[in-house]
């Protein structure tokens, strides 16, 4: 067969591009920008719903639920994958690996997600103060898998400094209700695991994920 994607002698070609990134989070374009991985986007469609992937199910430890959600988007993306090479030809959607990934938090084993509203990051923020948690982020490329485990303390924090931070929007789509690469920085006390896996994207197990496929 002779797809655009190869060359004559059956080798791949660059497609200009390391692997595709399933992922709407600027977080994760950020941390492959920073270890000169490139990317192409493939972001699911209005017809995928994406909340529904995420769903906690009973029984769920937060180490099989981040695991079992950075699959599904992952085996969600390559399906879409497929769907476009077939509708517009490989020459435009050429074979390259597809890179999925999930965080989330947990305090005393409970999942804590995105929030849902202010209240709920309010909440959260409150729960998590004065005390450690730990954030599992899993990393899934072309169905491989590493888990990425941290545990994050925060110090005490008056309530009308996490007030101040919930008005500031950052809590808003973040696991946890919070962004160690932003304003919560200052009061987070200590960090034993992945500084980029509590962002989104563990850079060591992705590494080790690209370079176990070579
Ligand atoms: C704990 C923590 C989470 N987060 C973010 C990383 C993730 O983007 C988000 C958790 O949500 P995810 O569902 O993992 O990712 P997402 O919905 O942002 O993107 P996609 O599903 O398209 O890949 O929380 C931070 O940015 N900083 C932090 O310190």
């Amino acid at each position: 067969m002779n797809t655009p994607a190869s060359s004559a002698d059956g080798s791949r070609l660059d497609p200009g591009f390391d692997l595709y990134l399933a992922s709407q989070s600027p977080r994760r374009r950020d941390l492959l920008d920073s270890i000169a991985v490139r990317y192409r986007l493939l972001l699911a469609g209005p017809d995928e719903d994406a909340e529904a992937l995420e769903a906690v199910r009973p029984g769920d430890t937060p180490a099989v639920y981040v695991q079992r959600v950075a699959r599904l988007k992952g085996e969600a993306a390559r399906q879409r994958l497929s769907r476009l090479q077939a509708q517009h030809g490989v020459a435009a959607w050429p074979a390259a690996p597809v890179l999925a990934a999930d965080t989330t938090v947990a305090l005393d084993g409970r999942i804590l997600g995105k929030p849902q509203d202010d209240s709920e990051a309010l909440a959260m923020l409150t729960a998590l103060a004065g005390r450690s948690h730990e954030v599992y982020t899993a990393v899934w490329l072309d169905g491989q898998q590493r888990l990425s485990t941290s545990r994050v303390t925060w110090s005490a924090v008056p309530q009308d400094a996490l007030r101040a931070y919930v008005a500031s929007g950052e809590p808003a789509g973040k696991a946890g209700a919070y962004a160690i690469q932003g304003r919560a920085a200052r009061w987070i006390s200590r960090i034993e695991g992945s500084h980029s896996g509590i962002v989104g994207l563990p850079l060591f197990e992705l590494d080790q994920l690209l370079t176990s496929g070579k």
